[in-house]
């Protein structure tokens, strides 16, 4: 496909801040929009649209706060409408909050489609397309370089091609340097995208631009469309925030842009730095990242399938689009029911050790038969970790335990109450402790770490720092498997490991052990000289 977008250089118009913040479900303060612009203005796009001056004291306090916050790439920009029906844009206070934000670039959204005009504005055709030239050619008059989005555009052209095309005139009459079309439903065909956005680049000498929202589940494909009819400008968010169910993913675009078609978005160098952006902005927004996103997904890169880890084996290309790393995202092996002795082996090597294939074959048959029985590896990785260790000849557990006893029940406050007890061995002395706390795995936890800590000092650096129970089958009720997993840390790294029992408490002591045995495990291996250390 390269040789139809040659030598092809396209502009990122960054709407993360205005349009993505329109995502139910995301709110940021100025302080978070400064850092995030900050991260993308990194990563080298081309315009940052900060919000809508007009709209609220925030989006009012973030431009006047962009006036002295240098960016070193990229262009602030600031959005708006078009002037209110039959006033002067002069007079329109909206489209002055536009002036008073003191960005270069101003993009003005105005109405492509007849619907729009007639039922929504409820003006006239004619006078729609004043107020367009006329709020464009203002703000040109002031200096400003005005971008052009045409709202509705694909629907506007469905229901009259003529009049969506007037309404793009109007806006270049008025001065605008880049005319953007919008599908603004989300609801537009690739093929339909493309046909048009070819027309209209053969229409206007300015560049023109693609705004694509999801809502058919097709932005990034109608992005793409739209660069191969000639788009030179592409607007989207980062991991497709944006109202009902997004605006189209720079996260996806970007890479798809610059290692399929052969185009270049980004500075030199910087698309490596694409999954560790998208991550910051989820960190930034306080949002659940999304594992499964294309090319910046923890998972994008993640192989599962037995078939397939042991095709990556021998050559990655087998089973992965790109290389990972090009955008700055690693490959993974899961080891679960799915898995061969190839990803026990992958696996393996990932921590730094070496099995015998009849090893690696054992545990698959006990991971195989463990998840039968309610475990899930997925998201237990140092569970599978320790499950290697203990298939090594020779490996000799740190502990032990025998035996537990965990006693609940209420104090005379009306508190909840727990008391552990474990019997543990560690080497050859065993070790009899208790713990008290107000729940019985945290007493459990207390207990085990009270016997450990004497002779294992290395256990005090170790916290639980996670813990969440599923109940497998709930129909059983109190006969369904429990499921826990514990997320331990050592300050620097946080691993995860799994339990299952009929008995949370059981399932939760198996979880807490793997947890600890494991942090155990990673820091000797991590202390052995390399020299010495055995495969
Ligand atoms: C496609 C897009 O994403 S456009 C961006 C959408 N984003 C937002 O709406 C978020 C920010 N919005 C806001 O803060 C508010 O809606 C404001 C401040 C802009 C306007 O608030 P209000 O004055 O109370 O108006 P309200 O939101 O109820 O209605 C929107 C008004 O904009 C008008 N309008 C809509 N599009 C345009 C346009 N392109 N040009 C001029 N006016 C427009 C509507 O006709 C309506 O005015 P009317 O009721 O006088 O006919
Ligand atoms: C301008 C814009 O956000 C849209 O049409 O979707």
């Amino acid at each position: 496909m390269s040789e139809v977008v040659d030598a092809l250089r396209v502009r990122i118009y960054d709407t993360t801040l205005r349009d993505g913040t329109q995502r139910e479900g995301l709110s940021l303060t100025c302080e978070d929009k400064l850092r995030i612009a900050d991260r993308l203005d990194r990563l080298g796009v081309s315009w940052i649209e900060a919000g809508w001056p007009g709209s609220n004291p925030k989006d009012a306090e973030l431009f006047a706060r962009a006036r002295d916050h240098q960016l070193t790439h990229a262009k602030w920009a600031a959005f708006g409408a078009t002037r209110r029906a039959h006033v002067r844009p002069e007079h329109d206070p909206q489209v002055e909050a536009l002036l008073e934000a003191g960005t270069d670039v101003v993009t003005i959204f105005g109405k492509s489609s007849r619907l729009h005009v007639t039922e929504v504005l409820r003006v006239t055709l004619d006078e729609n397309l004043k107020m367009i030239e006329q709020t464009v050619a203002l703000l040109v008059k002031e200096g400003r370089t005005v971008v052009y989005d045409a709202e509705h555009f694909f629907d506007g052209w469905r229901e009259d091609p003529s009049y969506a095309l007037e309404s793009l005139t109007a806006a270049r009459n008025g001065g605008a340097s880049e005319l953007v079309l919008c599908d603004t439903n989300g609801g537009s065909l690739p093929w339909d995208v493309e046909a048009i956005v070819g027309r209209m680049v053969r229409a206007f000498s300015c560049p023109v631009g693609i705004h694509a929202h999801d809502d058919g589940g097709l932005a990034v494909a109608n992005s793409l469309a739209a660069v191969r009819a000639g788009a030179r400008h592409v607007q989207g968010t980062f991991n497709g925030w944006g109202e009902r169910c997004g605006n189209a993913d720079l996260c996806t675009i970007i890479p798809d842009l610059e290692l399929k078609l052969g185009a270049r978005c980004l500075p030199e160098g910087k698309l490596a730095e694409l999954t560790e952006t998208a991550r910051e902005l989820v960190e930034l927004a306080n949002l659940t990242p999304d594992p499964h996103k294309p090319y910046v997904g923890r998972s994008a890169f993640a192989h599962k399938g037995g078939v397939h880890v042991a095709a990556v084996r021998r050559s990655k290309r087998s089973y992965e689009h790109v290389d990972p790393e090009r955008v700055g995202n690693k490959s993974r092996v899961v080891v679960s029911e799915l898995a061969g002795q190839g990803n026990v082996h992958a696996h393996a090597e990932q921590i730094g050790l070496s099995l015998e294939d009849e090893e690696a074959r054992s545990v698959v048959r006990a991971i195989k038969a463990d998840e039968a029985r309610g475990y899930s590896f997925d998201a237990a990785e140092a569970s599978v970790a320790m499950r290697i260790e203990r298939a090594r000849p020779g490996y000799v557990a740190p502990f032990r335990v025998l035996d537990y006893r965990v006693i609940v029940g209420r104090d005379r406050d009306g508190q909840p109450t727990a008391e552990a007890t474990v019997k543990v061995a560690i080497g050859d002395q065993v070790v009899h402790t208790a713990g008290e706390h107000q729940g019985p795995v945290a007493a459990l936890d207390r207990a085990l770490r009270a016997a450990l800590e004497p002779s294992l000092p290395r256990v005090a650096a170790l916290r639980l720092v996670d813990f969440k129970v599923r109940i497998l089958d709930g129909r059983l009720a109190t006969d369904a498997v429990t499921r826990v997993l514990v997320d331990t840390s050592d300050g620097d790294d946080t691993w995860s490991t799994v339990g299952a029992s009929s008995s949370v408490v059981e399932a939760s002591l198996e979880a807490l052990v793997d947890g600890i045995e494991h942090g155990l495990a990673r820091h000797a291996r991590a202390s052995v000289p390399p020299q010495e250390k055995v495969g």
